[in-house]
């Protein structure tokens, strides 16, 4: 069975048909790169593929079953989403590292939590910085750092090493390949080329709003 499906979605705001009769298919462990051009309705496709927001017309289902009638705290563990602009809250780094293990009830796991961060080039005595003094391409890792501590089904990855230089940028693409190999679904929207063809196995076009071509890539 499909692992995610949209049919015929349509996503109206403010006036505007912003995604117009997209029609696609996700299965476990599929990496795809989302391109087009800016304003095309990328971003729009990742919110209504966890239900940050939902169709206007059509459907989107999870596992066969209509994404609406899913619960929505049991589907943020399973469906992660990177945002853009990296959202960091709290005060300290740790206050947003800590923030999975909280919403699960589970006791923090500092060890995972350094490992990861050193695999991102970010040392231990960062969990104690002040959010507000980071720098951009410090939020973008620590935010996917968040993201990345538990295993999602479905990872959706906008935008996630546009701060970063070319050596951090290649980290963290290995670090997602890691977790696409083995099993996560990855989504990922980019408006890099190379990135976009490095690893993904289908490159899906939207222009205007609509699917303008899926393109298999291996
Ligand atoms: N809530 C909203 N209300 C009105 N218009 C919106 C809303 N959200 C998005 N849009 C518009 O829909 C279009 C698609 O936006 P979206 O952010 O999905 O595009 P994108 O392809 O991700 O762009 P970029 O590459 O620049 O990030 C844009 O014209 C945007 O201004």
């Amino acid at each position: 069975m499909e692992q995610l499906t949209f049919r015929d979605v349509f996503y109206r705001q403010g006036g505007k048909e912003i995604l117009k009769d997209v029609s696609a298919q996700f299965s476990a462990g599929d990496f795809v790169s989302i391109v087009g051009p800016s304003g095309s309705g990328k971003s729009t496709f990742l919110r209504l593929c966890c239900h940050l927001i939902s169709p206007t017309e059509g459907k989107i289902f999870f596992h066969g079953k209509d994404m609406l009638q899913e619960d929505p705290i049991g589907l943020r563990k399973k469906i992660s989403y990177c945002f853009q602009e990296p959202v960091l809250w709290g005060n300290t780094v740790e206050d947003n590292v800590a923030f999975p293990y909280r919403v699960r009830d589970r006791k923090i796991d500092r060890e995972k939590i350094v490992s990861l961060l050193a695999r991102f080039h970010l040392d231990e005595s960062y969990l104690s910085h002040e959010v507000k003094g980071l720098s951009g391409g410090e939020k973008q890792r620590i935010s996917l750092v968040r993201t990345l501590l538990f295993e999602p089904e479905i990872l959706l990855l906008d935008e996630v090493t546009s701060a970063l230089d070319a050596e951090n940028a290649e980290l963290v693409e290995k670090e997602i390949l890691r977790m696409n190999r083995k099993g996560v679904t990855v989504l990922w929207v980019t408006h890099n080329d190379a990135q976009s063809r490095k690893y993904a196995d289908r490159l899906l076009t939207l222009e205007n709003g609509r699917i303008q071509s899926s393109e298999e890539i291996k």
